[in-house]
């Protein structure tokens, strides 16, 4: 897992203003073409256990083919209808009838990535919470303020039509001296979460919803796992409220502590082979050393602006190298890692977001969740690996990184390319180990023949 996420730097609150939602994509660049009706019709199969375990979970009752049907509140219903959605996901179709049951029942749910997790835990918050009280209701957390910010731009635009308020709990949001958040929903990132309950400037005592978004990163003892406990056993003891984790990855060792997390959870579990969607074809390119990895990147810049893309480098001085060799070499690319500033971070993926930047370097900080339809490439310029704190780790692939990673492209049936750069015996072997664990073939294009290369990427995004 991701162990070796970029972690937000929290703790300190400093006066800034309200980072905007991100905006919509300007009118470049054009949207690859989208085949979501793939995605519904898609035969991925769940496994759905019921904490109930009477009850049949074939049975149409947990099951919705429409929105209509699942009772929403009508302004809900039209901030859903606005955003395009026609019809649930297959993970939606599942989850929101368990989710939106009364009494209220924890979920551990699991989806490949981009098949419609957050809009099923968005709309759970928002029927939820009473928009009369004006008190925090529904806390969520993210693994990254990227992340939190997407989240929290999906709460405002599905809840448009309600009242609903939101407010972030993350680094440099609210001022310093801030002392009582009065809005419904919380979205935010753990150790700032924690530092505003402490402070009590966060009142918990009507928290009804608690969400981890990227559940088993948000879980897990080498990531986020000791803060994201510090903020649950800040919660109220004599009060239930349902918990909610979702993620397209539950590793074995992180699954069986979050049935403790959220216990007597409905289930919501992929099918191992299932685990990366088939609409992101998977390449590798074979570099000779280092150096060469670099000339291949440049070689491929044509191809990497045709939509947008994002290069992973393992470390942020990596990310950081390449970025300023590409731009003094006359190319225009942005790089993004969490050693930067809140508000660097915040204009950089919004520029991203915007599509004005059209290439992004970065770390694993963005690895997960972030949803931007236009991307159609994913670099592996180094694979993702295990922590290099857990001694001899740092030989190992981290698969789910890996996942989460490529699924940055592909998103709601579209499709995507990525593409891992090999350089010698040691990360070829991580890539076939990556390659055994997904059990889907990762195909070599040659790094000497252009021509080839763009028609194959070309015949991939087809
Ligand atoms: N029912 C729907 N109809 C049409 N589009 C949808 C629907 N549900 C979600 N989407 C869109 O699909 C995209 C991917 O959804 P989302 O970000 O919720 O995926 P996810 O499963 O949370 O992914 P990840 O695992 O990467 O976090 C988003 O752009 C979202 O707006």
């Amino acid at each position: 897992m991701s162990v070796s996420l970029d972690k937000d730097e929290e703790g300190f609150i400093n006066p800034s203003v309200v980072p905007k939602p991100a905006a919509p994509p300007q009118d470049e660049p054009k949207e690859p073409e989208a085949t979501t009706s793939d995605l519904f019709a898609s035969s991925f199969e769940v496994t759905v256990t019921l904490a109930d375990q009477q009850a049949n979970p074939d049975s149409p009752l947990y099951s919705a083919k429409t929105f209509q049907e699942l009772g929403l509140n009508p302004d809900l219903l039209k901030g859903i209808f606005a955003m395009g959605f026609d019809k649930p996901s297959k993970i939606q179709e599942k989850a929101l009838p368990l989710l939106l049951a009364d009494p209220p029942t924890n979920m551990i749910g699991q989806s490949q990535s981009g098949t419609g997790k957050t809009a099923a835990f968005v709309l759970t918050m928002l029927s939820r919470v009473d928009y009369n009280l004006h008190k925090p209701q529904a806390l969520c957390l993210a693994p990254s303020r990227e992340l939190a910010r997407q989240i929290m731009s999906v709460v405002t635009t599905m809840g448009k039509y309600t009242n609903v308020q939101t407010e972030y709990a993350i680094k440099e949001n609210l001022p310093r001296d801030a002392t009582n958040i009065t809005a419904q929903i919380i979205i935010g990132t753990p150790g700032t979460m924690m530092d505003l309950i402490r402070r009590k400037v966060l009142d918990v005592s009507n928290v009804k919803v608690f969400v981890l978004d990227e559940a088993d990163n948000m879980l897990d003892q080498d990531g986020l796992g000791d803060q994201t406990l510090r903020v649950k056993n800040l919660l109220p003891r004599n009060k239930p409220y349902q918990i909610i984790l979702f993620s397209a990855t539950f590793p074995d060792h992180v699954r069986a502590f979050a049935s403790k997390f959220a216990p007597n959870a409905n289930k919501i579990e992929l099918q191992k082979e299932e685990l990366s969607v088939d609409n992101i074809k998977q390449f590798y390119m074979d570099c000779r050393n280092e150096e060469h990895k670099y000339d291949i990147l440049v070689s491929l810049y044509q191809l990497l602006t045709i939509g947008q893309s994002i290069i992973f480098c393992q470390h942020r001085h990596t990310a950081d190298r390449i970025s300023q060799r590409m731009t003094a070499e006359g190319h225009k690319v942005a790089s993004l890692h969490g050693a930067k500033d809140a508000a660097e971070r915040d204009a950089i993926i919004d520029r991203f977001r915007e599509g004005r930047d059209k290439v992004l370097i970065t770390t694993n900080v963005i690895a997960r969740g972030i949803d931007i339809l236009q991307v159609n490439m994913v670099v592996n310029y180094d694979l993702p690996l295990m922590n290099e704190r857990i001694r001899g780790a740092d030989e190992k692939p981290d698969i789910e990184t890996y996942i989460h990673r490529i699924g940055r492209t592909g998103r709601f049936g579209r499709r995507g390319i990525s593409i891992n750069f090999v350089h010698d015996k040691k990360t070829w072997q991580q890539m076939e180990q990556i390659e055994k664990a997904l059990n889907k073939k990762i195909l070599r294009i040659e790094t000497n023949n252009l021509d080839e290369m763009e028609e194959k990427m070309k015949q991939a995004l087809k």
